[in-house]
C-alpha cells in the first residue's frame, strides 16, 4: 500500500521507511481494524462536514445571483435558512465527531498500554537490569498518550481535512477547471517542503525522546537517591545534571517548533498568490464574457478556494507531525521488540519434587558482555537441609540463587530441583516454590500489614499476625495502623524492612526457603530472636543462606566457600574450621572486628 501520494519511485529517502510501514500495519492490525464499523461511521460523518462546505458555495453563488440579477426577497431568505440548515448538520457532525473518534482512539490506547503492561511482565530481569525506568516511563505514559493525541484527533481532523478539500475542489473542477489548474499551479511545491520539513522532524524528534528518556531517568535516580545526595552535599550537581536535562529539551522543543514553523510562512505566501490568480484569471473571465462564469461565480469560486486553504493547509501540517508520531510509534514498538529469552519450554512439565534436592551440574554462567563468572560450578542443596554460601563479595553467591530460580538460565551444565531441569519446568510452578527474603527488598508505599499481605493476597489475618509476631512486628503493625510506608518503605528502617521481607517468606511457606543477606540489617539481640523463628520456619524446607556475617551460617549442614565464581572450600562450621582456610582465616577476623 503507498502511503504518501508525492512520494517519488527509486526516492533514497522516502517519508516512509519500511520500518514505519510495518509499525503503521501492525497500529492498524492490532488496535483498528476491528472497529472498522465505526471508522467507517466517523468518515460518513467527515464526509458530510465537506460536502456541507460544497453545498455552501453552492448556495452563496445562487444567494448572489439573486442579490445581483432578480432581487427575490423570498429567494434571499430561503437561501439564507439552507444555508443555517446545513451549518446546524456541520455542528451536529462537529460534536459527533471528535466523541466517536477520541472514544476510538483512546479505546486503542487502553489495549495497546495493556499489551505493553502484559509484554512488560515476560520480560527478563536482565531487560530492566538494563533499561532505565525513565525510558519505560516515556514509552507507557507519554508515548502511548502522544499516539492516542496522533490517532483520536490529529488524524480525524486530517480526515475530515481531506474529505472537504477533495469535495470542494471537485465542485471547483467542475464550475471551472481552467480556473482552479491556474490557481493550484503552486501547489507541487507544498510536497516538497513536506519531504524537505519531515527529514529535518524525524531527526529532532528522536533526539528530544531520548532527551525526555535521560530526563525522566535524572528525576527518578534524584529522588529516589535523595538521601544519598543530601548527605555527600550534591544538591548542586543533581540540579545542574537537570537543569542541563532540561534546557537540552528547551533547545529541541525550539528547533522542533522552528522546524515546524517553516511550513506555514510558506503555505501563506502560496495562497497569496492563488488569490492573486483567481482575481486576476478569474476577474478577466468575467470581463472577457467567454468563459460563461460571471460576478456571482467568481465570487463563489473565491469563496471555495478560501474555504478550503485552512484544511489544505493543516494537511500539510498533519503529514509534519505525522514525523514525529512515527518516531513515537517505533519507540512504543521497540518495547515489543524485546523478546523474552526465559520463556516456558514447549514440553515444561507442571509438577516436580519440590522436596528433592537441589543440584548445579557443571553449570557456566556469564552475565551478558561480562566475563564467565561460573565454569563447570557443581553444587548440592540438600533436601530438607540448611546450606550456605558464603564468600567475598562479588563471588557470584546472589547469582546461585538467580540460576536456582531462572531469573537467568544457565549458558552450560544444568540446574535440577528434585531431578527435573529448572528449565523443563512451567516458569510459575517453579517460582511458586521459592520463599525469598532478598537483598533488596522491596517495600510499597502501603501499610506493613499490606506489605507482608502481598506474597500471599489470599491469606487469612490470623496468618498475617502469624508471620507478623514470628519476626516481632507485631507491635509495629498496631502502632502504625493503615499509614502508608512511603515510597520504597522509606519510613521504616533497614532493619524493620527485613523483618518485613521475613515476616513475607513466613506467610508464604514454600517449601523451599532462599534467604539472601536476611538477617543482615537486624541488631545482635533481634538477630537471635529472627534466627530462632528462621530455624522453625526452615523445619522440612530445603534452605539456602547467603551472608556476609558467618554468624549467621555456623548452625548450616553444610557451607560452601566460594571465591571468584568458583567453591574452594566445603564442610560443616566444625569441620571448616579444622580445615583452617579461607573460611576459618574470614571467621577469625568477623569475631575479633564484632568483639
Ligand atoms: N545484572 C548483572 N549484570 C551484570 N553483571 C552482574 C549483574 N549482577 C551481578 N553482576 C556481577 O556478577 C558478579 C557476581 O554478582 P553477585 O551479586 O552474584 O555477587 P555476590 O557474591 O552475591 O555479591 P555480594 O556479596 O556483594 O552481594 C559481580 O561481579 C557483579 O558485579
Amino acid at each position: 500500500m503507498k502511503l504518501w501520494p508525492f512520494s517519488k519511485r527509486g526516492d533514497r529517502r522516502p517519508l516512509f521507511s519500511d520500518q514505519d510501514r510495518d509499525n503503521l500495519r501492525w497500529f492498524w492490525r492490532g488496535y483498528l481494524k476491528a472497529k472498522t464499523p465505526w471508522l467507517f461511521l466517523v468518515l460518513g460523518m467527515v464526509m458530510v462536514q465537506g460536502l456541507v462546505y460544497q453545498q455552501f458555495i453552492s448556495l452563496t453563488e445562487t444567494g448572489l445571483r439573486v442579490i445581483f440579477e432578480n432581487g427575490d426577497i423570498g429567494g434571499l431568505v430561503r437561501v439564507c435558512f439552507m444555508v443555517m440548515g446545513i451549518f446546524t448538520m456541520r455542528a451536529l457532525m462537529s460534536f459527533l465527531v471528535p466523541r466517536v473518534s477520541v472514544w476510538l482512539a483512546s479505546d486503542a490506547v487502553l489495549r495497546m498500554r495493556q499489551d505493553l503492561i502484559n509484554h512488560m511482565m515476560i520480560l527478563d530481569l536482565a531487560y530492566f537490569e538494563r533499561t532505565s525506568s525513565g525510558d519505560i516511563i516515556l514509552r507507557l505514559v507519554n508515548q502511548a498518550h502522544d499516539l492516542s493525541d496522533f490517532v483520536g484527533q490529529t488524524t480525524v481532523s486530517a480526515v475530515r481535512d481531506v474529505a472537504t478539500v477533495v469535495i470542494v475542489s471537485g465542485y471547483l473542477i467542475y464550475k471551472s477547471p481552467f480556473l482552479f489548474l491556474a490557481a493550484v499551479a503552486v501547489m507541487p511545491f507544498v510536497p516538497l517542503m513536506v519531504r524537505f520539513v519531515s527529514n529535518k522532524i524525524k531527526h529532532i524528534q528522536q533526539s528530544a525522546e531520548n532527551a525526555m528518556g535521560a530526563y525522566m531517568t535524572g528525576i527518578e535516580e534524584m529522588s529516589n537517591g535523595m538521601r544519598t545526595v543530601k548527605i555527600s552535599n550534591q544538591e548542586p550537581v543533581e540540579r545542574d545534571r537537570l537543569f542541563k536535562a532540561t534546557a537540552e529539551i528547551k533547545d529541541l522543543s525550539i528547533r522542533l517548533q522552528s522546524a515546524q514553523a517553516l511550513m506555514m510562512p510558506t503555505v501563506d505566501i502560496l495562497s497569496a498568490l492563488v488569490f492573486v490568480l483567481i482575481i486576476g484569471g478569474g476577474g478577466y473571465m468575467a470581463l472577457s464574457g467567454t468563459s460563461g462564469m460571471d460576478g456571482a461565480s467568481i465570487v463563489a469560486f473565491m469563496i471555495g478556494m478560501a474555504l478550503i486553504f485552512d484544511p489544505a493547509r493543516r494537511v500539510a501540517h498533519f503529514f509534519v507531525k505525522l514525523q514525529a508520531s512515527l518516531v513515537i510509534l517505533d519507540g512504543v514498538r521497540s518495547l515489543f521488540r524485546e523478546v523474552p529469552n526465559i520463556t516456558n519450554a514447549p514440553d515444561a512439565v507442571g509438577a516436580f519434587d519440590v522436596h528433592g534436592d537441589i543440584v548445579f551440574d557443571k553449570v557456566d554462567f556469564a552475565y551478558a558482555g561480562k566475563p564467565p563468572l561460573f565454569q563447570d560450578l557443581d553444587l548440592t542443596f540438600e533436601a530438607n537441609k540448611v546450606t550456605a554460601i558464603v564468600g567475598a563479595t562479588g563471588s557470584g553467591k546472589t547469582t546461585i540463587l538467580s540460576l536456582m530460580a531462572r531469573l537467568y538460565d544457565a549458558d552450560g551444565g544444568e540446574v535440577r530441583i528434585g531431578g527435573t531441569p529448572v528449565n523443563k519446568l512451567q516458569i510459575p510452578v517453579l517460582r511458586q516454590s521459592f520463599s525469598v527474603v532478598a537483598q533488596d527488598i522491596v517495600i510499597f508505599n502501603s501499610s506493613i500489614w499490606e506489605n507482608i499481605r502481598y506474597v500471599k493476597p489470599e491469606a487469612t489475618e490470623e496468618e498475617i499476625w502469624a508471620a507478623a509476631t514470628h519476626v516481632g512486628i507485631d507491635d509495629l503493625i498496631r502502632e502504625r495502623g493503615d499509614v502508608p510506608l512511603g515510597p520504597k518503605g522509606a519510613q521504616l528502617s533497614g532493619g524493620q524492612k527485613q523483618r518485613v521481607a521475613i515476616a513475607r517468606a513466613f506467610l508464604r511457606s514454600a517449601p523451599i526457603l532462599l534467604l539472601d543477606e536476611a538477617t543482615s540489617a537486624l541488631d545482635q539481640r533481634t538477630e537471635d530472636k529472627v534466627k530462632r523463628a528462621l530455624h522453625d520456619l526452615s523445619e522440612g524446607k530445603t534452605t539456602v543462606i547467603v551472608a556476609h556475617r558467618l554468624s549467621a551460617v555456623t548452625h548450616a549442614d553444610r557451607i560452601y566457600v566460594l571465591d571468584e565464581g568458583a567453591v574452594v572450600e566445603e564442610g560443616t562450621h566444625a569441620e571448616l574450621m579444622e580445615m583452617g582456610g579461607l573460611y576459618a582465616g574470614m571467621y577469625g577476623a568477623q569475631r575479633q572486628s564484632y568483639g
